[in-house]
């Protein structure tokens, strides 16, 4: 089963050290790109870039709107790292695979990720084209074993058992809504628990209905294994939700979601997207670049 894939510390050194050697980059900050989202690698100044296909160990994207390149270069004088393109359980990668770029960011020295995604809202309050602060989130796969993490723990990267209780950083939160606020977006700003499913399908009614009661505002493929393998090796999380889609949960609705939808809205957003990344990593605190391989 996907899940008992073990990765080696070496496996993961490999993959960072060919990094290193590729580019005089050291990141502090990393940036995964959503469905559509993928336009916020360009905005980073004297790039590097590698096409996954080229680098040692990595899996390989093959969703549409996710390009498959890791860009690293400057934002607001932040050295960051970005994935233009992620990998989904759903795509046949093992939850190692998924997450393998994480803990080979920690190696490069990263200290904060920023997750970003596509996803569909149970909110009633939500519409489409809202961008939502990811207060918490809900790891179905992970509630039953299917969790980046099971297997031999790697103490060098984290404990046996993770908190997760405060994984999306409350001061980067509080930060992000100022920044709406002064952006003039407030009005499109929302915050709440995205929930991750499987895939690849969207939801049936039944199961929008059973997540609406269960207190998720928006649901979506992705994330929560990316942010659970973060916070085990100590990373600082943000996380936004762009609202693409709303999920159908009446038997009278017509309506129905699809990909192209998604990205669509992605396209509408991205420009807010970018704005609210951007202001937030140049007012974000960064200790200075010197946690590169340090406890690990
Ligand atoms: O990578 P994300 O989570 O943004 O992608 C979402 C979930 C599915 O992969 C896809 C559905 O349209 O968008
Ligand atoms: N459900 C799951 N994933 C999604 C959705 C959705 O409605 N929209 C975008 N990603």
């Amino acid at each position: 089963m996907h899940s008992k894939e073990h990765i080696s510390h070496d496996e993961y050194q490999k993959t960072a050290d060919w990094l290193m050697s590729q580019t005089k980059h050291r990141p502090q900050v990393a940036i995964i790109c959503g469905s559509g989202l993928g336009t916020l690698a360009d905005t980073l100044k004297c790039q590097d870039s590698f096409a996954y296909s080229d680098i040692p160990g990595f899996p390989q994207s093959t969703v549409q709107g996710h390009a498959g390149r890791l860009v690293f270069g400057e934002l607001k004088g932040k050295t960051c790292v970005c994935m233009q393109g992620r990998f989904h359980m759903y795509e046949g990668h093992s939850l190692c695979k998924t997450t393998f770029p994480i803990r080979v960011f920690k190696l490069l020295g990263v200290e904060t990720l920023i997750v970003t995604n596509a996803a569909g809202s149970l909110a009633d309050g939500f519409q489409p084209g809202d961008i939502m602060i990811i207060k918490d989130h809900i790891n179905f796969p992970g509630l039953v074993g299917l969790n980046p993490l099971c297997g031999p723990n790697d103490d060098k990267f984290g404990p046996r058992f993770p908190a997760m209780s405060g994984c999306y950083d409350k001061g980067l939160r509080c930060l992000a809504v100022e920044i709406a606020k002064e952006l003039g977006v407030a009005s499109i700003l929302q915050e709440g628990v995205y929930a991750m499913v499987g895939g690849p399908n969207f939801e049936t009614i039944a199961e929008a209905r059973l997540l609406h009661r269960l207190g998720v505002d928006a649901v979506g493929m992705s994330t929560a294994p990316e942010v659970v393998v973060a916070t085990h090796c100590g990373l600082r999380v943000f996380g936004l939700s762009l609202i693409t889609n709303k999920v159908v949960k009446s038997y009278e609705d017509t309506e129905s979601v699809n990909h192209e939808g998604v990205l669509e809205i992605g396209r509408l957003r991205s420009h807010t997207v970018q704005q609210l990344v951007t202001e937030l990593i140049d007012r974000m605190e960064i200790n200075n670049n010197d946690n590169i391989n340090k406890s690990i």
